[in-house]
């Protein structure tokens, strides 16, 4: 089954559109995980099982395992996602993108190391750069449009042949790059406006959308402006305020009332 197939049975056995960011960090975690060495494993993969019923996908984001040397810890926690909780997408949150035999390896890490069915990248070196992650039929590749960060605009706003860059992506993206039907983009729920243009421009492509929670983006303008007409077609994408929703013996128990509250205030606007 491809990455789009998988995505699109997902949703329909959860009706949920949340996906669950796993981005550890150690100095958040409860008390109880001080001085343990699989802290970043544990942790996750506690959240990961409180909240698997509330998500359509889930979203490791590799900088931070790799910055605490827990490249282990993210594939067994990939592993352990897989085992636990089949059908359940996995994205890992990378935003990759090198010339293309660089580019090559990085496919690799991604679906082959970390067996991810996803991977996010950066289309800014070109379709060479992100061709390696094409070819892989089976897997998907969510490519970077419009981001969430107050910066955004910066580059991804300049006026192309009379339309910004990032409408140029997802053009791009759409028309020439989806040939197996295995792209995706990523636009921030900061941007609701930049969000309808882009649904306007790309059909019933997958819209991977962060910056709902800690980045303070409003969920129900996402749903509003880039939802699909069957209701779908987005990954809502909550990091920092699933995982952190409790500091306490009740962190699982406390995420997963965060992502279900989530879930529902999208559902209430589908
Ligand atoms: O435009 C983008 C692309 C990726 N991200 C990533 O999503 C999460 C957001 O975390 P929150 O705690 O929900 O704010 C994080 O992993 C980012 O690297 C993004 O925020 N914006």
């Amino acid at each position: 089954m491809s990455f789009t197939q998988a995505l699109k049975a997902r949703w329909s056995s959860s009706n949920s559109l949340v996906c669950v960011g796993l981005d550890p960090e150690p100095a958040k975690f409860p008390k109880r995980f001080a001085g343990d060495d699989d802290a970043v494993f544990a942790f996750c993969r506690d959240i990961a099982d409180a909240t698997a019923e509330y998500a359509c996908a889930f979203k490791p984001q590799i900088a931070h395992f790799a910055a605490l040397s827990a490249e282990d810890a993210l594939q067994r926690l990939i592993a352990h996602l897989h085992e636990k909780h089949p059908g359940v997408p996995v994205i890992l949150d990378a935003k990759r993108g090198d010339i293309g035999s660089t580019a090559q390896q990085y496919a690799r890490e991604a679906f082959d190391r970390y067996a991810a069915d996803a991977v996010t990248a950066n289309p800014y070196l070109g379709r060479d750069s992100v061709q390696p992650f094409l070819d892989r039929a089976d897997r998907g590749v969510v490519i970077l449009c419009r981001t969430s960060n107050p910066g955004a605009g910066d580059l991804q706003d300049l006026m192309v042949d009379g339309r910004p860059l990032y409408q140029r992506v997802a053009e791009k993206v759409a028309n020439e790059w989806n040939t197996q039907g295995n792209c995706a983009l990523v636009v921030g729920a900061t941007w609701p406006e930049q969000l309808r243009e882009v649904r306007a421009i790309i059909g019933d492509m997958p819209i991977l959308v962060p910056g709902v929670g800690a980045q303070g983006g409003d969920a129900e303008a996402v749903v509003r402006n880039a939802s699909t007409q069957d209701g779908t077609g987005l990954l809502v994408s909550s990091s920092r305020a699933i995982l952190y929703a409790s500091s306490g013996e009740d962190y699982a128990d406390a995420a997963a009332r965060a992502a279900c509250a989530l879930r529902d205030m999208i559902n209430a606007a589908r």
